[in-house]
Parts: C-alpha cells; sequence; structure tokens
C-alpha cells in the first residue's frame, strides 16, 4: 500500500507534535516516530516533518522574537496551538527553500480555519503576510548581552548564564552557536567481526558516502543516507553512535577475559563497544532500572553476537544486595543526565530541562558511583561519564568523590588512552575532561576515570 500524504497533513502533524512537547507528554524523537507510523506519513515526506518539527523546537526563541515584532497581540495571549502554527510556519519561510512561501502560509491559513474560525485565520494570514514584507528584526535592539546571545542562538537565559559562570563567556557563546550547526553521524564497526574497509565498501555500494575518523580508529563518519536498512547494519557490523560515546569506552579500556560492570547501561551502546574491545571474552554486566531498557540490550547483543553481554534489571544504587565486594575488574557509571551534551540532536532538552533537575540529578549521580564503588576490585579503574555541559553534574560528581574517599585516586593516565589531537586539548586535570558541542566532530561528553589503590 502507497504511503502517500500531502505535505498540508505534514505540517499539521508537525503542529501536533509540537503542540505535544509543549504539554510535556514525550520526547520529540519518540513523538516523531509514533506519528509517522501512526498518521501512516509517506517516507518521502518524513524528512520534512523531522526538519519541520526539530528546527522549529531549535529555534523557538528566536523565531517568538520575530513573531513579537509582527503580532498586534503579546505572543502570551495567543492559543497555543495558534502560537505553535505561527513558529513552524516562519520556520519554512526562513530557513526551509525548498517551500514556497506562498504554499507556507496558504497552508497555515488553512489550518487555522480548520482548528478556529474566521478571525483565527485571518490574524494568521496577517502576521505571516507582514512578516514576509520587511526585513527580519535586528539582534542589535536587544540591550542586554545574554538577552542577545539567547535571542539569536536561542536559548535560555539561566542556562547561557550557568555556562558563562562555569566555563567563560566566550565558551558559553561557542557552545550555542554549536548547538544550531548539524550534528556529525558516526558509526562504530564491530571490529570484531569485520573489518573498516569491508564496511566501508558495503556501506558505499548501498550509496552512502563515509569517512574514516582521524580520532576513533573503529569510527566512521557517514555523510548522506539512511543506515537502518543497510546490509552493514542488519548483519551486525555497525552500531550509530557518537564518537564522543566511544572515547568512554577508550577511557574504560577493558581487557579480554575481565569482568565488567556497567552500572546505567541501557540502550547498550558502550556495554556493547566494551564487548567488542574485548573480542567477545569475558564478562560484561548490564545493569539498568527500566525493564523495557534492558530489553534494547538483550536486543543489541543478539545483533551483533555478543554473547557476554548480560543485560539485568536493578538499581545500580542496591547492587550490593547482588554482588559481592571487589567482584569487578573495572566499572563504568555512565550515569542518568540533563543531557546538555546532545542539544543539537534533541533541541527540546533546552527548553524542558531546569536548574532545579540539574541538583536532583548531581544527587543521583553521587549516590549511584558511592554504591557501585565497594564492587570495583583493588587496583581497579571506575569510570564516571555524562552526555552533559556542566559542572554540577561532571566535574563536581567526580572530585567530591575523589577528596571523601580515601581509597579514591585520579587515574592520570586517561588522556594517554584519548587519541592524540583530542586529549592535547585537555589539561585541566589529568583525571578527566569535558568535550564541547563544537570543539571536534563530537556531542558534549564529560569522562572521567578513577582508581582504586591497591
Ligand atoms: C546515559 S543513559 C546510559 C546510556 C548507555 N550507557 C549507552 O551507552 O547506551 C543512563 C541510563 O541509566 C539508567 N538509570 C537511571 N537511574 C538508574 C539507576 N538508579 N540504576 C541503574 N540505571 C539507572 C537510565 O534508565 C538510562 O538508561
Amino acid at each position: 500500500m502507497s504511503k502517500k500524504k500531502s505535505t498540508g497533513n505534514v505540517r499539521e502533524a508537525a503542529l501536533e507534535i509540537l503542540l505535544k512537547i509543549k504539554k510535556n507528554q514525550a520526547y520529540s524523537n519518540l513523538l516523531l516516530n509514533d506519528t509517522i507510523k501512526k498518521e501512516n506519513i509517506a517516507s518521502i515526506d518524513v524528512p520534512l516533518l523531522t526538519e519541520i518539527v526539530y528546527g522549529t523546537i531549535q529555534y523557538q526563541k528566536r523565531i517568538d522574537f520575530y513573531l513579537e515584532a509582527y503580532s498586534k497581540k503579546p505572543l502570551v495571549k495567543i492559543d497555543d496551538w495558534v502560537h505553535i502554527l505561527w513558529r513552524l510556519t516562519v520556520y519554512q519561510l526562513i530557513f526551509l527553500d525548498r517551500v514556497p512561501d506562498h504554499a507556507a502560509i496558504n497552508e497555515a491559513v488553512e489550518i487555522s480555519k480548520k482548528r478556529g474560525h474566521k478571525g483565527i485565520s485571518g490574524m494568521t494570514n496577517g502576521i505571516l503576510r507582514s512578516f514576509l514584507r520587511h526585513p527580519l528584526p535586528e539582534f542589535s535592539s536587544i540591550k542586554n548581552e545574554t538577552e542577545r546571545l539567547a535571542v539569536e542562538t536561542s536559548h535560555p537565559e539561566w542556562l547561557l548564564k550557568r555556562w558563562s559562570k562555569q566555563y567563560g563567556a566566550e565558551r558559553a557563546s561557542s557552545i550555542a552557536f554549536a548547538n544550531l550547526t548539524h550534528p556529525t553521524h558516526s558509526v562504530r564497526v564491530n571490529t570484531n567481526r569485520v573489518t573498516k574497509e569491508e564496511v566501508m565498501e558495503s556501506l558505499q555500494d548501498q550509496g552512502l558516502e563515509v569517512k574514516e575518523s582521524p580520532y576513533v580508529e573503529e569510527c566512521l563518519y557517514v555523510k548522506k543516507g539512511s543506515l537502518a536498512n543497510t546490509k552493514a547494519f542488519e548483519n551486525g557490523w555497525i552500531s550509530i553512535q557518537d564518537e564522543g560515546s566511544m572515547l568512554v569506552t577508550l577511557a574504560l579500556d577493558p581487557q579480554q577475559g575481565e569482568s565488567i560492570l556497567d552500572a546505567c547501561a541501557a540502550p547498550g551502546g558502550k556495554s556493547m563497544h566494551i564487548a567488542e574491545r574485548m573480542q567477545n571474552i569475558g564478562e560484561v554486566v548490564s545493569i539498568d532500572i527500566h525493564s523495557h531498557k534492558v530489553k534494547l540490550i538483550h536486543d543489541q547483543a543478539k545483533r551483533l553476537e555478543l554473547s557476554i553481554v548480560h543485560g539485568e534489571v536493578a538499581d545500580a544504587r542496591q547492587l550490593h544486595e547482588k554482588y559481592d565486594k571487589e567482584s569487578f575488574d573495572r566499572i563504568l557509571v555512565d550515569a542518568p543526565c540533563s543531557g546538555l551534551g546532545v542539544i543539537q540532536r534533541k533541541p527540546d532538552l533546552k527548553w524542558s530541562k531546569k536548574e532545579e533537575d540539574i541538583h536532583r540529578l548531581s544527587e543521583i549521580q553521587q549516590s549511584i558511583v558511592e554504591a557501585v564503588w565497594p564492587l570495583l576490585k583493588k587496583g581497579g579503574r571506575l569510570v564516571y561519564s555524562t552526555c552533559t555541559v556542566d559542572r554540577e553534574e561532571n566535574d563536581d560528581v567526580v572530585t567530591a568523590f575523589v577528596e571523601e574517599n580515601e581509597e579514591a585516586i585520579f587515574d592520570d593516565q586517561l588522556l594517554t588512552r584519548i587519541p592524540g589531537i583530542i586529549a592535547s586539548e585537555k589539561k585541566e586535570n589529568p583525571g578527566y575532561f569535558q568535550l564541547f558541542p563544537g570543539e571536534f566532530r563530537t556531542d558534549g561528553f564529560f569522562i572521567s576515570a578513577i582508581l582504586k589503590r591497591e
């Protein structure tokens, strides 16, 4: 059966998704996949729907600045669905060359008529046409520097202030601009089963543009094309993974025959990488608190033929009930975090996360590290990582832990295991480092390594 839908339905679908996100009903990626299936969106329309949804979220603060210049009423007094419809149409007018302006505006007017009344469609027509007739308002009209950066890069002010205080104003600005750029798509080659060259050939044969990474050996950048239906993916030769995430396994440096605990493991990206590096010899215990997520670990292990990975549902803070002291050679805590390092991929995070979330998460992160520490053998290594950019969830968690635990010392050899160019930039403390978005081709990641004294 043909999966045909007009682009009009694409915009309505985008409106529905954005409204649900605004009401905090779900994450954008889950809602998108759900809507594509339920609404039977044609595969040809999926890229447009994805672009409108992510782009509108990414640029919403900047778009509101533009809309405010033309709206007769303050935006807070406009119904949510009308406001979002304006936002997504302005996104198309500014950023999508392939959508003709009149088509985008006509669709918005039609949707307004269908969902509202004549007054609303008239208002929609009026604001969008006056937006087209005038030049874009200048950011320089905003006098306060942080407010100006917040509007231009479309970030909440509290977050920019936090980054500026923690990493300096220049870094805060570069993170915010980097978050507006497209992320690099990378895959990890399962070198246990296939060579990098074979994977490159296979992907290229299927029309994908592939390039070797200069940093991590098993990493390939994929420029064009969808990976999910490729032979390499179906055969379990590759996994989709950010290169920063691959560095975490390099930091842990698991060896064949060892016993490894991955305390926060789902969906299993790092557990699989660990098992691949161990050539499937040894044991990887992969814990996650959510049973539906542990299923993903089982699925991945099966697809990649990694029999040493054992997924288990448990709370990492209670593992002492299941495992003896000093059971593991190495432990990975890839902690639950605010995800502020992956805004490029998941822009809704910058609007949904609040400062209170950071405080709450940092307490959970500390308690997980403290709970699993006794399970590490003497002389063993614990790696603590997050995909966020915030000292309270990162540097503060590990420095407080090392200060309070006599047996713990920072691993001053960490950077020797990280590829040269990346490591040479990271000198603040030899036992941990922060990767910022836009710095290399990775997401924002924090990686630290702690040793247990003999
Ligand atoms: C950053 S994600 C892990 C990503 C994973 N390491 C990977 O590379 O695919 C953090 C995970 O920790 C899990 N989690 C949160 N609290 C936990 C707890 N108390 N014990 C175990 N897992 C927990 C979450 O369900 C989530 O899947």
